[in-house]
């Protein structure tokens, strides 16, 4: 796994089948009497990248732990690979704004510990913790506390440790938050990398890496985009797709 030199627009494997992994139909999120996801339809196609944007509380969180799994629809139905989101977690990744790591320990404590949750297999990452670090640029053998980081190095170390899951799809909320400018651009060369990593067929039909992540910063993102959606008041307002390579959703 090497970093990209460069972070220009990066298409879907031409391999990758141009089906839809994940689906949304009439989907809504009430929390008491507030409506955080209204009647959304939409879809997400395999090997696609979307950048969702808007502004606080659009409901751009709702939408992606809802697709990982986290939460259930109050209303509607949502698939990932054409089955309920929990059925399918092992083929999923989700990274929450807040760094879930364990403070008192070192980075590949952290990944060692999440790592023996998962199965073993696929890419070369996969229960590999000191490679999954030096995918992102960390030195494994760094023996100071997460705690003891910088917001740049956890935030790596949080994607080290969903990498190191293999994830089909990979789900970022607010990836470049509290980056500087420097970490931020090599967070998307990281990405654009794991972009390209080749996924096993399953039942015959070549993989590819979706990427969905939430951000404020569309301009850092749109590199890597195949369509960018917008979010307002529970609903998606706007999508624009690459027409090179998904259709418009
Ligand atoms: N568990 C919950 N209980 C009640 N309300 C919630 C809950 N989770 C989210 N909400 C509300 O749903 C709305 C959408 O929240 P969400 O976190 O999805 O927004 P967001 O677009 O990700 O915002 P931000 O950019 O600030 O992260 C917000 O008004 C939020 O307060």
């Amino acid at each position: 796994m090497t970093q990209t030199a460069e972070t220009t627009r990066i298409s879907a494997p031409p391999s990758a089948a141009s089906t839809d992994c994940i689906s949304l139909e009439s989907v809504s999120k009430i929390y008491g009497r507030f409506a955080a996801l209204r009647n959304i339809t939409t879809s997400f196609c395999t090997g696609s990248c979307t950048i969702i944007l808007g502004e606080n509380g659009a409901g751009k969180s709702t939408l992606l732990r809802m697709i990982a799994g986290l939460i259930t629809p109050t209303r509607g139905r949502v698939t990932v690979f054409s089955e309920a989101p929990h059925q399918q977690r092992r083929r999923v990744a989700y990274m929450s704004h807040s760094p879930m790591l364990y403070d008192e320990l070192t980075a590949m404590e952290n990944l060692n510990y999440f790592s023996s949750l998962h199965r073993d297999g696929g890419c070369a990452c996969v229960g590999n913790p000191e490679m999954a670090l030096r995918a992102v640029g960390l030195d494994p053998k760094l023996d100071r506390p997460v705690g003891q980081y910088s917001q740049g190095m956890r935030q790596r170390t949080s994607l080290a440790r969903v990498l190191q899951t293999d994830p089909e799809i990979l789900l970022l909320d607010e990836p470049f938050s509290n980056l500087d400018a420097a970490s931020a651009r090599h967070m998307v060369e990281l990405l654009a990398d794991f972009r390209t990593w080749p996924v096993a067929p399953v039942n015959g039909v070549m993989g590819a890496r979706t990427l969905l992540l939430t951000t404020h910063q569309s301009s850092l993102a749109e590199p890597l985009a195949t369509r960018t959606l917008t979010m307002r008041n529970g609903e998606i307002v706007d999508s624009h797709s690459d027409s090179s390579t998904e259709a418009a959703g």
